[in-house]
C-alpha cells in the first residue's frame, strides 16, 4: 500500500468517533486513535509500545480479559457490551483477530444503555398493568400486506373472550373478527393508521357471558420513521352504562314530555340561577331557543332592574326555602315586556343539592288590560273633571243613586250624602221639576234616551246652576231597573251666551247710533262691515260698500298711498289716527279723521281693522271761518284803532265799542281793563288748563267762566256749574262725585256727580274759597290723577273735565286761616284771571248801562233812550261794591220807574237833567255799524273823496281799495 493511502487512513481512525486500539502478539499497543486515548484519559503516544495489562491491570476486567484472548485463541472476532468501571461508562467492543495481533473498537454506549433500561424497566411495569387491566386488551402487528395479526393480548382479554393464547396469537384479525364486523373493522383499523389518531367506536362483542356493547379503542404505535407498526386496542364494556343511560334517557324524556306538556312556563335552575332546565311553553313565551339559555341565567337578556329582583328573590327562595310569589316584568331581548306571576319553591336532591323550581303564568294581557281600565276609568274621570261631567247612577227601585266624583262636586253634595229623589227635588229648580219630571217617566216609560237643560241650587251654597242632562233607563226582562244618566255644568256656557247676546245687542245698537262713520276689514282687505254713518257720509249704499276689496269706492285714488300706510303703522303699532280725503258717490273730495285699530282673536293675532271715521267737513268750515273772521277782525281792529286815534275826541265811546270786536254774546266792556281780561281768557280757553277767576262779587266771573268753555274745543260739551256755597255741606261730596244706591241714608238710587256729567266738558267750581276743607283734597286728587271716587263706590273713575274755578274770597288769607288748602291753591292757580272790580273800569259803564236799558225795555217794554250826563257822571263815581250785579239791578229798578224816554235813577239824580246822553246814539252795538257811521262821518267831512290829498282813506288810515271794498261791503253811497 502506498504511503500516502496509509497515512490517509491513520487521519480516518484518528478521527473516528468510536474508539480504536490495536495491540500486537505481546499485547503491546501499536496503535491507539484519538477517541481511545480520550476514553482512557491518556495520551496516545504515552502508551505505544506498552503492554496493555501493565498499563491498565485494575482497569480491565475479566471479561474482557477473557474476551481479548478467546479472540487471539480462537481467532474470532468477539463482541463484548461490558461496563469498563474506571470510566462508569458502557462500551460496546468489537474485538477482531489477526496474525499481527487484535484490533479493537470500542463504542460509547452508555447513554443507550440507560436508556434501554428504562424502556425495559417502562415494559416490565406496563406488562403488570397489561396483565393485571380488567380491561381486555391486545396488539396487533400491523404487517405490509395490510394484514393485522395478533402478537399480544392480556389475560383479561382471554378470559372475557373466553379463548386461549394458542387460538389467538399469530393469528390474523380476519381469522378472528366475525365476518359481519370485518369491514367496519379494517376500516376503523386504517383510519387510526393513516390519522395516526386514536380511533374509538361502539361495537357488539360476543364475551363469554354473552354478546355486549363495548367501545373499541384502537392507538397507533409508530416507529422512528413515524410508520405504524403495531395497533394496540382497548376495549370497554359499556353494556351497562348503556343501560341506564338508555334509563335516563327515557326517565328524562318522559319527565320532558310531562313538563313540555304543561301549558305554564316551567323552569329549575340551580343554586346559582342558572337554567338547568325550561319547558316548550318557557321558551314559547320568552321567544327563546332552549339551546341558548339552559346553563345560562337569563340575566343577558333582561334589563338590570329586573334581572336584580329575579336574582334576589332566586337567592331568597334557595336560601329560605320559602315559597314566593311574585309578579314582575321580565324584557327579553329588548322586545316585548312581559308581565308574569312566578311561583319559586326550592328543592333539595339526596346529594343536598339546591335547586329552585319555578312556574310562570304569563299575565301580561290581564296586567295590560288592568291598566287599561285603570287608564279608561282615570281619563274618564279626568274626561268628566275637566267638561264638568258628573255621573249618576239611580236605582228605581230604592231611589236612591251613585254618583261620581264631579256629580257631587257638581251638585254640591258632599262625599257622604247619597242622592234621592227627593234630595233631586229640592235641588232642581222649581221651574224645572215639571218638565225634568215629564221627560224622566216619559224615558222610563218609552225606554227614549232624554236630553235636557235646567237649573239647579247646589245643596251646599244654594248656588244657581245650569245644567246639561242625558239619561236613559237601563232595563232587565224587560223591567226598568236602573236610571244612568249624566249632568254637565254648563252655567259659564249660558252665562257666555247671555252675555254674548247682551253684548251683540250692545254693540250693534252702539254701531248703529254712532255718528262716527265704522268700517271693519279683515286682513285681506275685504270690507266685512260698515255703518250707517259711514254709508250717509259717503253717499254708498252698505250693499255697495259689504264684502268688496280694498281700495273701496270712497278712497280716492290720490289718497291710496296715504290710507295703505296708515295700514301698516296701524299694525306695526306706530300710529293709529290719520287725517285724509275720502270721496263721495258725486266724487266729491272731503276730509275725514280717522281711527284705526287692530281687532285681535284670542291668541293675540290681528285678524280685522276697526277703523272710525269722522268727517271733518263741517269742522274745517267752522276753522276757516274763524281763521276768516279773526283775520277779518283784525284787519278791522288796525283800520279801526286808526281811526279811534284820530276821532277819540269826537267819541268817547268809540273806543269801546270798538273793544266789541273780542265781544261775547251778552258781556259788554268798553274799558282797557277788562279788554286784558278777555284777552288773557282768549289765551287760555283754547288750552285745557284750570283757570281761576278772581274778583269780587258780581263782576261777571260766571260769565267769563262761560266765555272760557263757548271758546274752548270742549264747547259742544257741557258747562257744568257748582257753587261751592250753595250745597248743603254733608251734601257736596255727592253733588260733585256721584254716589251708589244705598251709600247712606236716603240714597235711594244712584245719582250721577256733577263732575261726570261735565266729562269731556267744563265744570264750573264757582265759589272755590267755600269748599269745606275734608272736600278739598278730593278736588286736588282729581286736579292731580284725574279720577274720582264715586261716593259708595268700588274703585275710581277717569274723567276728562276742565276745571274753572271763582272765587270773590282772598284765598292767600284762607289758606293762612287754615280754610283753604295750600297745596289745592297751587293746582287751581295755574292759570288766575284777575277781574277787576267795576269801579277801577269806569268806562265800562256807559256801556253797561246802555246794554241793560236795552235789555229792561225790552223785558218791560219801555222805549228809554236818554240819560243824564249828570246820572252817566253819577254812575262813573260810583264805587260799585256790587259790581255789575249792582249797577244791573239798579239800570233794572231804574227802567221799570222810568216812565219817558229819559231813563230816571233813583238816588242818582239830585240834579236836574241839563243834558241828555241819546242812550241810542250808540245804542247800535254792532261793529258794522258803528264802522258804518263812522266812515260815513269822516267821508262827509271830506265831502266824499275817497283818494287824494284830502281823501277819507288818508283820515282813515286805509289803502284807498280797502276803503272802497269796506264802502261796498258796508253799504255805503253818496247821499
Ligand atoms: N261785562 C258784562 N256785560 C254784561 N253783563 C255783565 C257783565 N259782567 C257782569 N254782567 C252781569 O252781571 C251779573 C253778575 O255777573 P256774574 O254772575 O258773572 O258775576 P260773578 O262775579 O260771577 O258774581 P258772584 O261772584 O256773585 O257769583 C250777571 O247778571 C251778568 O250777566
Amino acid at each position: 500500500m502506498e504511503k500516502k493511502f496509509i497515512s490517509q487512513i491513520d487521519f480516518t481512525i484518528d478521527n473516528i468517533s468510536d474508539g480504536f486500539v490495536s495491540l500486537d502478539n505481546d499485547w503491546c499497543y501499536t496503535f491507539i486513535n484519538k477517541k481511545a486515548g480520550e476514553f482512557l484519559g491518556r495520551k496516545p503516544s504515552s502508551l505505544i509500545g506498552k503492554n496493555i495489562w501493565t498499563e491498565f491491570p485494575d482497569g480491565v476486567g475479566l471479561p474482557f480479559y477473557h474476551a481479548y484472548y478467546k479472540a487471539a485463541e480462537t481467532q474470532e472476532t468477539q463482541y463484548l457490551k461490558d461496563y469498563y468501571e474506571p470510566l462508569g461508562r458502557w462500551f460496546d467492543n468489537r474485538i477482531y483477530p489477526s496474525k499481527e495481533g487484535l484490533s479493537i473498537y470500542f463504542t460509547d454506549i452508555t447513554e443507550n444503555k440507560i436508556a434501554k433500561d428504562i424502556i425495559l424497566q417502562k415494559e416490565r411495569e406496563l406488562n403488570i398493568i397489561y396483565e393485571t387491566l380488567i380491561q381486555p386488551i391486545f396488539i396487533l402487528k400491523v404487517e405490509e400486506t395490510n394484514q393485522f395479526k395478533f402478537i399480544s393480548v392480556n389475560n383479561s382479554f382471554l378470559n372475557i373472550l373466553n379463548i386461549s393464547e394458542k387460538e389467538i396469537i399469530n393469528k390474523s384479525i380476519n381469522d378472528i373478527v366475525p365476518e359481519l364486523s370485518l369491514s367496519l373493522v379494517l376500516g376503523k383499523y386504517k383510519d387510526a393508521i393513516q390519522s395516526k389518531k386514536t380511533i374509538q367506536w361502539e361495537e357488539t362483542i360476543p364475551y363469554k357471558t354473552g354478546v355486549k356493547t363495548a367501545i373499541i379503542t384502537i392507538s397507533p404505535l409508530l416507529d422512528s420513521k413515524e410508520n405504524c407498526t403495531h395497533l394496540v386496542g382497548i376495549i370497554y364494556d359499556i353494556t351497562e352504562r348503556k343501560k341506564a343511560e338508555e334509563q335516563i334517557v327515557k326517565s328524562e324524556k318522559y319527565l320532558e314530555n310531562i313538563i313540555n306538556n304543561i301549558g305554564d312556563p316551567i323552569f329549575v335552575k340551580d343554586d346559582q340561577s342558572h337554567l338547568l332546565l325550561v319547558n316548550d311553553a318557557f321558551c314559547k313565551i320568552f321567544k327563546l331557543e332552549k339551546k341558548d339559555i339552559i346553563g345560562k341565567t337569563l340575566a343577558e337578556n333582561v334589563t338590570p332592574e329586573e334581572k336584580s329582583i329575579f336574582f334576589s328573590i332566586d337567592k331568597q327562595v334557595i336560601s329560605t326555602g320559602v315559597e314566593n310569589i311574585n309578579e314582575e316584568t321580565l324584557t327579553i331581548n329588548n322586545e316585548e315586556t312581559k308581565i308574569i306571576s312566578t311561583k319559586k319553591t326550592r328543592f333539595i336532591d339526596d346529594n343536598n343539592n339546591k335547586y329552585l323550581i319555578g312556574i310562570i303564568r304569563d299575565i301580561t294581557s290581564r296586567k295590560q288590560a288592568e291598566l287599561l281600565l285603570q287608564e279608561n276609568e282615570k281619563s274618564l274621570l279626568e274626561a268628566q273633571k275637566i267638561a264638568k261631567i258628573g255621573s249618576y247612577n239611580l236605582n228605581l227601585k230604592t231611589q236612591t243613586a251613585t254618583t261620581s266624583i264631579t256629580f257631587n262636586e257638581i251638585v254640591g253634595l258632599d262625599a257622604n250624602s247619597v242622592l234621592t229623589f227627593d234630595l233631586w227635588r229640592t235641588i232642581t229648580h222649581p221651574e224645572d221639576i215639571p218638565n225634568n219630571q215629564k221627560v224622566l217617566e216619559k224615558c222610563i216609560r218609552t225606554g227614549e234616551k232624554f236630553d235636557l237643560e235646567y237649573k239647579i241650587f247646589t245643596k251646599n251654597k244654594r248656588e244657581l246652576k245650569w245644567i246639561h242632562g242625558l239619561g236613559e233607563v237601563i232595563y232587565s226582562n224587560g223591567e226598568a231597573i236602573n236610571f244612568f244618566g249624566t249632568i254637565q255644568d254648563i252655567t259659564d256656557r249660558k252665562k257666555i251666551e247671555l252675555d254674548l247676546k247682551y253684548a251683540k245687542d250692545f254693540s250693534e245698537g252702539l254701531i248703529l247710533t254712532m255718528a262716527e262713520g265704522l268700517a271693519i276689514v279683515d286682513l285681506k282687505g275685504i270690507s266685512l262691515d260698515v255703518n250707517k254713518a259711514l254709508c250717509d257720509m259717503t253717499g254708498f249704499t252698505k250693499e255697495e260698500l259689504l264684502g268688496i276689496k280694498a281700495p273701496f269706492p270712497y278712497w280716492p285714488s290720490e289718497s291710496y298711498e296715504e290710507i295703505n300706510l296708515a295700514f301698516e303703522k296701524t299694525i306695526k303699532g306706530e300710529d293709529n289716527r290719520f287725517h285724509f280725503n275720502f270721496m263721495r258717490k258725486n266724487g266729491e273730495r272731503f276730509p275725514v279723521s280717522l281711527c284705526a285699530k287692530p281687532l285681535k282673536d284670542k291668541d293675540d293675532n290681528t285678524v280685522a281693522f276697526f277703523a272710525t271715521v269722522q268727517d271733518l267737513t263741517e269742522q274745517i268750515k267752522a276753522e276757516h271761518k274763524i281763521i276768516q273772521a279773526n283775520l277779518e277782525l283784525s284787519n278791522a281792529n288796525i283800520e279801526l284803532s286808526a281811526l279811534r286815534n284820530q276821532l277819540e275826541q269826537e267819541n268817547i265811546y268809540l273806543r269801546n265799542e270798538l273793544d266789541l270786536v273780542f265781544n261775547y254774546e251778552e258781556m259788554v266792556y268798553g274799558s282797557a281793563e277788562f279788554s286784558n281780561v278777555l284777552s288773557e281768557v282768549e289765551k287760555v280757553a283754547l288750552t285745557s288748563a284750570t283757570v281761576l277767576l278772581l274778583g269780587e262779587s258780581g263782576t261777571g266771573k260766571e260769565l267769563l267762566a262761560r266765555a272760557v268753555h263757548k271758546i274752548s274745543l270742549r264747547s259742544n260739551k257741557p258747562l257744568i256749574k257748582v257753587n261751592c256755597s250753595a250745597i248743603p255741606r254733608e251734601l257736596i261730596e255727592s253733588e260733585l262725585f256721584g254716589h251708589k244706591k244705598g251709600s247712606f241714608t236716603g240714597a235711594s238710587s244712584d245719582k250721577i256727580g256733577k263732575f261726570e256729567l261735565a266729562d269731556g266738558g267744563t265744570l264750573f267750581l264757582d265759589e272755590i274759597g267755600e269748599l269745606p276743607l275734608d272736600m278739598q283734597p278730593k278736588i286736588l286728587r282729581f286736579l292731580q290723577e284725574g279720577e274720582i271716587e264715586v261716593v259708595g263706590g268700588t274703585g275710581t273713575r277717569k274723567l276728562d273735565v276742565r276745571i274753572i274755578a271763582a272765587t270773590n274770597r282772598n284765598l292767600k288769607e284762607a289758606i293762612e286761616k287754615k280754610q283753604f288748602r295750600e297745596d289745592l291753591y297751587f293746582r287751581l292757580n295755574v292759570f288766575p284771571i284777575v277781574i277787576p272790580p267795576l269801579r277801577e273800569r269806569i268806562d265800562d259803564i256807559p256801556l253797561l248801562v246802555e246794554h241793560f236799558v236795552d235789555k229792561f225795555n225790552k223785558a218791560y217794554t219801555k222805549n228809554i233812550k236818554y240819560i243824564s250826563d249828570a246820572a252817566m257822571a253819577k254812575l262813573k263815581a260810583y264805587n260799585w261794591p256790587g259790581n255789575v250785579r249792582e249797577l244791573e239791578n239798579l239800570i233794572e229798578r231804574a227802567s221799570i220807574l222810568s216812565n219817558d224816554e229819559t231813563l230816571v235813577i233813583p238816588g242818582f239824580e239830585t240834579e236836574p237833567q241839563k243834558s241828555k246822553l241819546s242812550i241810542k246814539k250808540t245804542k247800535n252795538l254792532s261793529l258794522d255799524a258803528i264802522q258804518r257811521n263812522h266812515i260815513v262821518s269822516v267821508l262827509e267831512r271830506c265831502d266824499w273823496k275817497i283818494s287824494g290829498p284830502n281823501g277819507a282813506s288818508i283820515l282813515l288810515g286805509l289803502k284807498p281799495s280797502t276803503l272802497r271794498d269796506k264802502m261796498s261791503k258796508l253799504g255805503i253811497k253818496k247821499q
